[in-house]
């Protein structure tokens, strides 16, 4: 079994066990159920287009950084002039949880992306319940229905659908109207390895009515001058900024240079 395989299997058992313990209705509940959410895709079209990503530890690097917090890391992030945030949920391999999500929420306006391995409706709903304004949909662990039914949920509530993809067959079923943007990720998820040729790839067959994101392994200005020419709008970085002492301060100082 490869690490995503492992990941599925495993969160499929985490959402049974949930969806025991805290019925649909009391997510619906929520305060933030209700609360108007901010386009993703519009906030990338009119910023800076970089999504920073709040990422403790991931299965490719283990430890990245356990020592900031989340609010911190959200404000710093929000000060540089990012145009949204990714906030990894995942507990057991990225050491992250919802309850990140709710605080990044309580600190900043901007979007928030719940990067998760979404499989069941019921985690869309929960996205929305703990602020977020966007999900992830990952074609390699999705059929061509399932992109559609979970895309057309977060649609109905509201929610911007990032889906990601990393080679050509992905891209081929899940081209359709419910999602706003195409992220290729530049690291297989199944062998860890990382190549920017995947985005300039995958550019081309991508329909230009969807804001192109270019993901993982982005480490510096000249990445983003190389991609952008490809039709990339959106470039979304975890472990560059996570790395340091002061994710919101190396955001800022990437976006300055940026200009
Ligand atoms: O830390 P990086 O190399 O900048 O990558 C960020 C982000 O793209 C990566 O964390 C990611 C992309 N797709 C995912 C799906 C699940 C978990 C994590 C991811």
């Amino acid at each position: 079994m490869n690490i995503l395989d492992k990941i599925v299997a495993d969160k499929r058992i985490e959402v049974d066990l949930k969806k025991g313990l805290i019925p649909l209705k009391q997510l619906e509940a929520s305060v933030l159920f209700d609360r108007k959410s901010t386009s993703m895709s519009k906030s990338i079209k009119s910023g800076s287009g970089i999504i920073a990503e709040h990422k403790r530890r991931s299965p490719s690097k283990s430890v990245i950084n356990q020592k900031v917090s989340v609010q911190e890391v959200a404000a710093g992030y929000e000060n540089a002039g990012v145009s949204a945030m990714s906030v990894l949920t995942d507990g057991k391999h990225f050491g992250g949880s919802l309850d990140d999500l709710l605080l990044a929420r309580a600190s900043v306006k901007m979007p928030l992306l719940r990067k998760e391995f979404i499989i069941d409706e019921y985690q869309i709903l929960e996205a929305k319940a703990h602020g977020a304004d966007a999900i992830l949909l990952i074609a390699a662990v999705l059929s061509k229905n399932e992109i559609k039914s979970l895309s057309e949920t977060a649609k109905s509530i509201g929610l911007d659908v990032l889906l990601e993809v990393h080679n050509e067959e992905e891209l081929h079923k899940s081209i359709m109207p419910s999602l706003d943007m195409l992220g290729v990720n530049n690291r297989n998820l199944k062998t860890f390895e990382v190549s920017l040729e995947t985005s300039k790839k995958l550019s081309t067959i991508i329909p230009n009515d969807f804001v192109k994101v270019s993901e993982s392994g982005i480490s510096n200005i000249e990445a983003i001058k190389e991609l952008k020419p490809y039709g990339y709008e959106g470039f979304l970085i975890g472990e560059n900024f996570m790395k340091t002492d002061n994710p919101g301060k190396s955001a800022s100082e990437f976006i300055k240079s940026l200009k």
